[in-house]
């Protein structure tokens, strides 16, 4: 077991807001990954999607609120809307037209055995997390072409607790640059960005976003020339503070750029029931020990 993580490391994410581990996966653990989620998107039949098949009659936007607040129990697939032309028939090959696969990519031992294991557990012990906690887990897809541009965030936004504690861990399953979108952030950004805004349900179902902070909304807009590029080879690792401000931009190449990302909280932070993520479907009321302390 020679995976190391250094207080040099830890000192470099803290200053940072993010940080780059090279060869956090071996090949063949990559290959292991991309095979099994190969196999899982040739299984999907996109043909009854209940995305693929709703029309402006039966209410799209209610089916799909229901099947990503769902999502949070299970492995659904996210569609990409440039896959798609207006009249809503597909115009891409199934495998193409992925944007995501999420949330709770544990319930597959696969994805579980990469998430929860001696690295992980490592990392996180050494950032003094108590009782860390996986809230979500997902395959990224970034299609070549059609993959589109994640704006700035923060990923307290989403993983929103109280005190702020969200942590992402982001794996490359294909080397990342500027033509395929690799992730940039703003150097520092975490240290004087109080959480800009909350994504919650909403009372009448759907999601909506609570405003908090202005000044972070506005440097959210920051130029992209601050922006440092995380260039990276596949199987790198990037840590992602819940307040540094990234994003990524679209995929102009001809190759995808999958990922694999799940996010940890604190188990004894504040986790309230306005978060769009919830698990009220497994019975369970705290999320997955990332390990047993
Ligand atoms: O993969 C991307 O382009 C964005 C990922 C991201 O923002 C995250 O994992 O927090
Ligand atoms: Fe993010």
């Amino acid at each position: 077991m020679s995976f190391q993580f250094t207080q040099a490391q830890v000192d470099i994410f803290n200053r940072e807001g993010c940080l780059l581990i090279p060869d956090y996966l071996s090949p063949n653990e990559v290959k292991e990954i991309l095979d099994h989620t190969n196999r899982l998107i040739d299984e999907f039949d996109i043909t009854t999607h209940p995305l693929t098949k709703f029309t402006t009659e039966n209410d799209g936007d209610h089916i799909g609120d229901e099947y990503f607040l769902k999502s949070s129990e299970n492995i659904s697939f996210f569609l990409e809307p440039a896959a798609f032309d207006k009249d809503n028939n597909l115009i891409k090959s199934k495998d193409k037209s992925i944007n995501k696969i999420g949330h709770n990519l544990l319930i597959d031992e696969v994805y579980r055995k990469h998430t929860i294991n001696y690295k992980s557990k490592k990392i996180i012990s050494r950032l003094n997390y108590r009782d860390p906690r996986v809230l979500q887990s997902m395959i990224i897809c970034k299609q070549p072409q059609i993959g589109g541009e994640v704006p700035s965030h923060q990923d307290g936004v989403f993983l929103y607790t109280e005190p702020q504690s969200a942590i992402g861990f982001w794996i490359a399953l294909e080397d990342c640059d500027e033509t395929n979108g690799c992730l940039s952030y703003l150097p520092g950004s975490h240290l004087n960005s109080p959480i800009g805004k909350r994504f919650v349900k909403a009372e009448t179902g759907g999601t909506k976003f609570i405003y908090l902070n202005e000044d972070t909304e506005d440097s959210y807009k920051n130029s992209s020339e601050n922006y440092k590029l995380l260039k990276c080879k596949k199987g790198s690792l990037i840590l992602i503070n819940h307040s540094v401000i990234h994003r990524s931009n679209l995929n102009f190449s001809e190759n995808s750029r999958f990922a694999y990302a799940f996010h940890v909280i604190e188990g004894d932070a504040i986790y309230d029931e306005k978060n769009w993520l919830q698990i009220p479907y497994t019975g369970g009321t705290k999320f997955t020990k990332l390990y047993d302390v």
